[in-house]
């Protein structure tokens, strides 16, 4: 049985055998009678990393002992193996050769948030979004078959991870080409939060109808469902009996279905694992786990440890008071929600598995009959905030961008085609920081303006995003507010749900030959760079319907525009701009200031924009060379 800790190590532990065991190579020369002492060093090493890093937390720990047993049954990195989401993938990369590297974990210039390609041969496929790996895995297995080769591809999916759609396109699929794979269900019965919804029950349900308390300790009955093991079962009547189950949903899509097992049972796991590598077809193994395993407060809390900051060296020095910084925006729109809700009963509030995260947690317990948790299924719930607009609801989906990405065909046909009443509180735009690139909402800008009928908002502070959510819900039409991820500039914030002139812009400054137009939370190193070349600056606030008056107005009297936006430069809200000065035959110098074309590594988020040239330093000097060249 798994160690339970109390506490994350301070110092690095002790580990002789996970010292031997740093490559899959060193880890299968170990005898299995070692595996289960393996598990509980790479369990401390995993407390003791994440501890010094911060990072992703309760979801590696619940994958410790299956792991350890897929590197040891199977010929990785030969055969493929695809982490779901890859949150829980820390002790995949301290077992693939990283383990001297997970001090650097999420930081500039070191190991990724999750697998990546370019990281590792082990990382197999890129993860980050949820719900891809068996699509992945289906893909690898039908390569190898084409290329006459017998390597394996597992795919390791979370019970959450599983209500995306797309994991269950993949799983209608395989049968149907017949792919020998694996996929690996790691059901905790929790997504982010508890998992929701009735796959999450149904799982439940196959865990009650299979005697499941009985199989943890034995878990020979599985075993008896694979050929070579049949015998052990046959010998007692009460195994065979067991197996009288109905078929699964898994068995009736055309997977082999075997479980559920206990996902901490290492032997059982090892020896589940070896009869099903060399199955044919379809296979679906059903682990029992629980997030956060081996420590004892994230047992007791998974959604609180679902990640967790670094611990702070004991002998550091007192910290300063900290500034008393505001609310973060995701808690101004949390806020704003139950306000808006209390005075417009229309208003419904969707997430999909992001209640923390976006900041639901208020507004699903003062209103919880117009609160949805749709699961991991953003399509869905875009497509569900439609249905409610068109019986007179007022929908609100609290998405991050880079999710958004996901339900895009769905906010296009379903919600702007028809012109539907459902706004986007679209939180995380821009630069995440430490997630990196797959997290990063470095386009919704683009992929919004570009859309008929869409208003589209880029706040400035923590007050202009209230006024712009109630600006947008009480717009009849498909409407959008982006903000970034953590706290603003602490902004005054006026507490009432009064909306604003739609398409102005104001001027925050007045200033002469070079004017920027910004678009969103650059406003304050904007002015900053103002007041030192004395520059206008505007705060745009649409970037749907452009204030083009106002533009107009700015580039009659100034010989350079400088348009400012956290999202890619390539469609973003500076194209729109350019986009109206060439439609009007207006010839202007226009610079603009975004994200490049370029996926940006992960870092803190300030090292992140500075990058980008985003920051006061970089803000200025690329508008001092502009205004140099123009001789201004
Ligand atoms: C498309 C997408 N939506 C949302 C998320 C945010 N997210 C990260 S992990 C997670 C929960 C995953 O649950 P599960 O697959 O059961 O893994 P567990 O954390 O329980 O190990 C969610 C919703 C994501 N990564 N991708
Ligand atoms: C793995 C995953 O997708 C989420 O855990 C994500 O990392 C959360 O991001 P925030 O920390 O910005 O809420
Ligand atoms: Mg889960």
């Amino acid at each position: 049985m798994p160690t339970t800790f109390q506490e994350i190590p301070r110092k690095r532990p002790s580990t002789p055998l996970l010292d031997r065991a740093v490559t899959p190579a060193g880890l299968r020369r170990l005898g299995e009678a070692e595996l289960e002492t393996l598990a509980d060093e790479l369990r401390l090493e995993l407390l003791y990393t994440v501890g010094q890093t911060g990072g992703h937390f309760g979801a590696g720990l619940g994958v410790i002992e299956l792991t350890i047993a897929l590197h040891y049954v199977f010929d990785t990195p030969d055969d493929r193996l695809v982490w779901d989401v890859g949150h829980q993938a820390y002790p995949h990369k301290i077992l693939t050769g990283r383990r001297e590297q997970m001090g650097t974990l999420r930081q500039k210039d070191g190991i990724a948030a999750f697998p990546r390609r370019a990281e590792s041969e082990y990382d197999t496929f890129g993860v980050g979004h949820s719900s891809t790996s068996i699509s992945a895995a289906l893909g690898m297995a039908i390569a190898a078959r084409l290329q006459r080769s017998d390597r394996k591809a597992i795919a390791v999916i979370g019970d959450g991870a599983l209500t995306a759609g797309m994991a269950f396109e993949a799983l209608n699929h395989a049968p149907e080409v017949d792919a020998n794979m694996l996929v690996i269900l790691n059901d905790n019965d929790m997504s982010i939060s508890r998992n929701v919804g009735g796959l999450s029950n149904y799982l439940a349900k196959i865990l009650s109808s299979r005697t499941y308390a009985s199989m943890r300790e034995g878990s020979k009955k599985v075993l008896s469902r694979l050929p070579g093991a049949w015998e052990i079962a046959r010998r007692t009547e009460e195994y065979a009996k067991g197996m009288l189950v109905p078929g699964t949903l898994f068995e009736e899509l055309g997977w082999n279905y075997i479980g559920p097992i206990d996902g901490h049972d290492l032997p059982t796991l090892i020896a589940t694992l070896r009869n099903m590598r060399d199955l044919k077809g379809p296979q679906f193994l059903h682990i029992v786990t629980k997030k956060g395993k081996g420590f004892a407060p994230a047992e007791v809390d998974p959604i609180g440890y679902h990640a967790i900051t670094k611990l702070e060296p004991l002998d550091a020095p007192a910290a300063a008071p900290k500034k008393a910084s505001g609310p973060k925006y995701s808690g101004v729109f949390g806020e704003w929600l139950c306000d808006m809700a209390a005075a417009d009963p229309r208003l419904v509030g969707i997430t999909p598995a992001m209640k923390e995260g976006s900041d639901l947690v208020a507004f699903s317990e003062r209103f919880p009959l117009r609160y949805f948790d749709v699961a991991i299924a953003e399509q869905h719930a875009v497509t569900f905030a439609a249905g409610m607009a068109c019986e007179g609801a007022k929908p609100v989906v609290a998405i991050y961008s880079t999710f958004l990405q996901r339900g895009y065909d769905q906010l296009v046909h379903d919600v702007a085609v028809q012109n539907l009443d459902v706004l986007f509180a679209i939180d995380r735009a821009g630069l995440v920081g430490e997630d990196g690139p797959t997290h990063a909402g470095s386009f919704d800008l683009s992929y919004l303006r570009c859309i008929p009928g869409m208003l589209v908002m880029t706040p400035s502070d923590e007050n202009e995003l209230r006024k712009m959510l109630s600006t947008g819900h009480l717009y009849n039409g498909p409407a959008a507010v982006r903000y970034p991820r953590g706290n603003g500039p602490n902004a005054v914030i006026e507490k009432d749900l009064e909306p604003i002139e739609i398409g102005k812009g104001i001027v925050r400054r007045q200033g002469s030959k070079a004017a920027f137009l910004v678009f969103g939370v650059q406003l304050a190193e904007a002015l900053k760079v103002a007041e030192k070349v004395d520059a206008t600056v505007v705060d745009m606030r649409f970037v749907k319907p452009l204030d083009e008056a106002l533009v107009r107005e700015i580039a009659g009297n100034h010989e350079l525009l400088v348009t400012v936006e956290e999202n890619a430069i390539m469609g973003g809200a500076g194209a729109a701009v350019s986009e109206f000065l060439a439609r009007e035959n207006i010839l202007k110098s226009v610079l603009h200031l975004g994200l490049p074309d370029a996926y940006v590594e992960h870092a803190k988020p300030a090292q992140m924009l500075a990058e980008c040239g985003l920051d006061e330093a970089g803000i200025e000097a690329s508008v001092r060379e502009r205004m140099a060249l123009l001789g201004l």
